[in-house]
């Protein structure tokens, strides 16, 4: 497993008021909107491209296209519906699967509610979005997924990650595939309810309001 952690002021920034918990949802969810954007840019560049030719008003000129197949996107619901947007902005041609999860917050094991992906991945550049990496339960759930369905070049773009679910990450993907972590920031732990410290509490409640 690759990890990425992007080291920018402007992530470090937004990142900032993101954790802040007087920042209201609208805000939230903005901010979330703006760091996927600058997260996506380096989580996209290995995309595979084609070169293609093309005239510019002045001459003819060889330029790059994405490359088919497309890329597919994969927001973990509920969270990580809140980075599609800023990801297919960057990626317009990506097709996008689906993915609901929900940690029990008893036991912290991952419980898939919905699943719409493609049966066959082989082949094709696969990003997964989820604003945190706590345990790692939910993005191992995710990962084997994708390499269930022949997937070998996966790259998950979070928020926020803690050194436990990162380890426990890269112990299941081992050398099964090619995969890629980037995140905005890793935090120093977890604490006894497996929240992330500091992290900013819980991403999908910030986003939507609690349920
Ligand atoms: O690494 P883990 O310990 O598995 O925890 C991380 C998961 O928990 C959160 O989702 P949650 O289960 O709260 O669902 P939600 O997005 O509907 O809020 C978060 O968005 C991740 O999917
Ligand atoms: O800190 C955490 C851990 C799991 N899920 C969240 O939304 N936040
Ligand atoms: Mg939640």
């Amino acid at each position: 497993m690759r990890l990425h952690v992007a080291d920018h002021p402007l992530v470090a920034h937004k990142l900032t008021v993101l954790r802040d918990k007087g920042t209201p949802s609208p805000t939230f969810r903005l901010l979330v909107d703006e760091l996927v954007t600058l997260l996506a840019y380096e989580a996209t560049r290995d995309v595979h491209t084609d070169t293609v030719q093309i005239e510019t008003p002045v001459t003819t000129t060889t330029g790059v296209k994405l490359a088919d197949p497309r890329p597919l996107v994969v927001p973990i619901l509920r969270a990580g519906l809140g980075m599609l947007e800023g990801m297919t902005r960057l990626l317009p041609t990506a097709e996008v699967g689906f993915l609901g999860m929900q940690r029990d917050e008893e036991t912290l094991e991952a419980i898939t509610y919905a699943n719409r992906l493609p049966d066959d991945l082989s082949g094709r550049q696969c990003f997964l979005l989820d604003p945190m990496l706590a345990t790692g339960g939910t993005l191992v759930a995710a990962i084997d997924y994708l390499l269930a369905r022949g997937a070998r070049d996966v790259t998950a773009v979070c928020l926020l990650a803690a050194p436990e679910g990162l380890k426990v990450v890269e112990d299941f993907v081992g050398d099964r595939a090619d995969v890629q972590v980037v995140v905005a920031a890793v935090d120093e732990r977890l604490n006894e309810k497996a929240y992330i410290v500091p992290g900013l509490g819980d991403a999908g409640d910030r986003l939507y309001g609690v349920v």
